[in-house]
Order: structure tokens, then C-alpha cells, then sequence
């Protein structure tokens, strides 16, 4: 099995993200030296022959695969092109790029909206490609889908070392926070800091509020990355969670608590559900020695608690 060496060369693609700016921060943290980074403006990963040149300067021995075109549920249905376009380029390119280069080892991460809208719960790895997918999210879906496929394809082919996690709903510092294109958490979250200061009686849920999810804290994302690079090598989804889930009412109500906001939660049944239930099935992750460590309560007060002391860094950064 591949082991991160202090010097060995890591690119981690997407590290303004919520997840990679996690990813790269426990890089950091655990004294990696050679990390290498650019952003989207430096490098576009749909574009091939930029990828390659960048591999061929730059030779990578591990990738984190964490850049993406990525929204929330309304961002997802309003612009199922780019994110069904932009991620399949993404993947492909760096996939690709780093068979031709020769990486050690590779990270992709997808999401738990690849499997069918009505599998059975929790949702176990194999349950990926049984049934019809989530309308909302099906473009994204098809795209890290195909991803997981090329991952698996490369090591059928050519013995390639690329694996695939798929993360359940992610949150804490350096999420997205603009109300049009980010996930509920982060927008819950922003709308009853805003309320409680403007005195609103009444916040906007979208939907009916009863929907369930799971919720994954960035950082133990990010823990579960590495343990992933260091420790397992096999195809397929790894499902990546906590193994709990709540109500996206229940999620509203937590969130009021932890801010502080004492007026009422107004259900905007205009906006879409999404799918009912997407827990992860996480026993296979754990058996291999890996478990989420931070209760959504004290995530919530960590992500809260970054908010405020970066709020203006928040605003401006999408
Ligand atoms: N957030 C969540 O709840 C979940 C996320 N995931 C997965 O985790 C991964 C990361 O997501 P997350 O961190 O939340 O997303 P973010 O939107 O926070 O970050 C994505 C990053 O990808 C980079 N990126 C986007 N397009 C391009 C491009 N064309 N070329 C180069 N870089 C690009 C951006 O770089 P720049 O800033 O430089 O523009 C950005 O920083 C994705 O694969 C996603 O599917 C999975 C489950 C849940
Ligand atoms: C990670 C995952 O994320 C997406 O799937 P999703 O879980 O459905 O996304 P979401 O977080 O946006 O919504 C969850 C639930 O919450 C409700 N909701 C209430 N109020 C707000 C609100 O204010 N904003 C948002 N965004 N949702 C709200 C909303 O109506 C829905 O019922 C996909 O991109 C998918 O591709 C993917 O991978």
C-alpha cells in the first residue's frame, strides 16, 4: 500500500473548495511539504491539453480529486449541462492525466447521490447502477458515476491505483454560502443569522421539510481522505458518513438553536424535496478501520462559530 512520504509530490485539485481546503489544511497539518495547488483560473481542468502539460511539469505521485462543479439542489436542476458537462471533463482529464504520468495513487470524490432515488436504506455500495436516479441531481450523478467507471477501468486495464470515496452531504468552514447555488446547511444557517439580526419573525425552508440526510463535518472528510490514500486500495464507491440522519426540519431546528434565532420556519412547498432518504450504509468503511468522530452539534457550533469571524471571506468568495 502507497504511504504519503513527508516530500511526496500531492496535488490536491479543488483546494479553494469546501473539501479541498479541508484536504490541503490536513496535508499541512501533518507536515506534507510538496503539495501542489492551482486554481481554476491558473488551470480549468476541462481543458485536456492544459491537464497534460500541467502533469507533465508538474508529475504528481498522489491526487485528491476534489474539484467539481458543485451545488445544491437548486443549482443542480437549473444548470444540469454544466454539471454534467464540467464534471465529466474534470474526471476525464485527470484521470487520464494521471495514467499517462504515472501517479502512485489517486483519490476521486463523488457524492451520495449516485444511488437510485428509491434504493433501499441505508445505501450500501453495491445499490449503485439497481435503479432510476434522483431527478434533481441526475446529470451531476451520471457524471460521478462515469467517474467511479473510468477509476475502475483504468485499474481493470492497467493495474492503476484509483480509488473512489463517495461523501455523504459535507459541511464546515469554507462552504458555500450564496443562497442561489449552495447546499441547506450552509444556507439555513446564513438565513437565521441574518433573521435573528434583522429581527424576522419567520425564516424559508425549502420544500416540505421532511426530507432526510445525512450530515458528514468537512474535517473528518478530510481525515477519511487520507485514511483512504494510505490504507485502501479496491474498486467501486466507498461510502463515506456518519450513518445518522435527521429531517431537514429537524436540521432547521438545530440550527436556530446553535445560532440563537428564536422566530418560526415558514416551508416554501414551491422549492423541491429532492430525493426522501439518502443515508449512507458506512459499515464497509469502518470494517477497514475508518469512523466519523464530530456530532453534527459540534459541527454546526464550529461551522457557526467560522462563519462569524469569516463572514465578509464567505460572502464574497462565491
Ligand atoms: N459539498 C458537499 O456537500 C459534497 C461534496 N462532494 C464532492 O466533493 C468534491 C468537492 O466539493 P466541494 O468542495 O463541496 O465543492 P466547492 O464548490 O466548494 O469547490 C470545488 C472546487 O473545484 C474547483 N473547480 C471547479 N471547476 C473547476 C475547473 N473547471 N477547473 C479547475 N478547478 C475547478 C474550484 O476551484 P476554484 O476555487 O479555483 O475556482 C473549487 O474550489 C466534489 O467532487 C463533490 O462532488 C460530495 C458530497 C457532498
Ligand atoms: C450533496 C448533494 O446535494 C444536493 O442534493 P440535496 O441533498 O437534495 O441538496 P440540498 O442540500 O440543496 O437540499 C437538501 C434538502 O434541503 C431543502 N432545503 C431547505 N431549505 C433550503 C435552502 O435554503 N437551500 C437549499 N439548498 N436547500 C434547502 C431542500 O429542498 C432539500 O429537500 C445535490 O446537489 C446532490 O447532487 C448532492 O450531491
Amino acid at each position: 500500500m502507497p504511504v504519503l512520504q513527508q516530500d511526496s509530490r500531492i496535488y490536491v485539485a479543488g483546494h479553494r473548495g469546501l473539501v479541498g481546503g479541508a484536504i490541503l489544511r490536513r496535508l499541512q497539518d501533518a507536515g506534507h511539504t510538496a503539495l501542489i495547488t492551482r486554481t481554476s483560473r491558473e488551470l480549468d481542468l476541462r481543458d485536456q491539453a492544459a491537464v497534460r502539460d500541467f502533469f507533465a511539469a508538474e508529475r504528481p505521485e498522489f491526487v485528491f480529486l476534489a474539484a467539481a462543479k458543485v451545488g445544491g439542489i437548486l443549482a443542480n436542476s437549473t444548470y444540469p449541462a454544466q454539471f454534467l458537462y464540467d464534471n465529466m471533463m474534470i474526471a476525464a482529464n485527470v484521470i487520464n492525466a494521471s495514467h499517462e504520468h504515472g501517479v502512485t495513487k489517486l483519490l476521486n470524490l463523488g457524492s451520495s447521490c449516485i444511488y437510485p432515488r428509491m434504493a433501499p436504506q441505508p445505501l450500501k455500495e453495491e445499490y449503485l447502477l439497481t435503479g432510476p436516479l434522483e431527478e434533481t441531481n441526475r446529470a451531476y450523478a451520471v457524471a460521478k458515476i462515469a467517474a467511479i467507471e473510468l477509476c475502475d477501468s483504468y485499474r481493470i486495464q492497467y493495474g492503476s491505483d484509483f480509488i473512489s470515496g463517495m461523501p455523504t452531504n459535507l459541511y464546515g468552514p469554507g462552504d458555500n454560502f450564496d443562497l442561489k447555488g449552495s447546499h441547506v446547511l450552509p444556507a439555513l444557517l446564513r438565513k437565521m443569522v441574518d433573521a435573528r439580526e434583522a429581527g424576522a419573525p419567520t425564516v424559508e425552508v425549502w420544500g416540505s421539510g421532511t426530507p432526510l440526510r445525512e450530515f458528514l463535518y468537512v474535517d473528518d472528510l478530510a481525515d477519511a481522505s487520507l485514511y483512504l490514500m494510505e490504507h485502501v486500495s479496491e474498486p467501486g464507491p466507498i461510502n463515506i458518513g456518519t450513518g445518522e440522519d435527521l429531517t431537514i426540519r429537524e436540521l432547521a431546528e438545530m440550527i436556530a438553536q446553535v445560532v440563537g434565532y428564536q422566530g418560526t420556519l415558514a416551508f416554501d412547498a414551491t422549492k423541491p424535496d429532492g430525493t426522501p432518504r439518502k443515508l449512507m450504509d458506512v459499515s464497509r468503511l469502518a470494517g477497514q478501520g475508518w469512523t466519523a468522530r464530530t456530532s453534527l452539534r459540534d459541527g454546526l457550533e464550529k461551522t457557526y462559530a467560522w462563519y462569524l469571524a469569516h463572514r465578509e471571506e464567505a460572502l464574497a468568495a462565491r
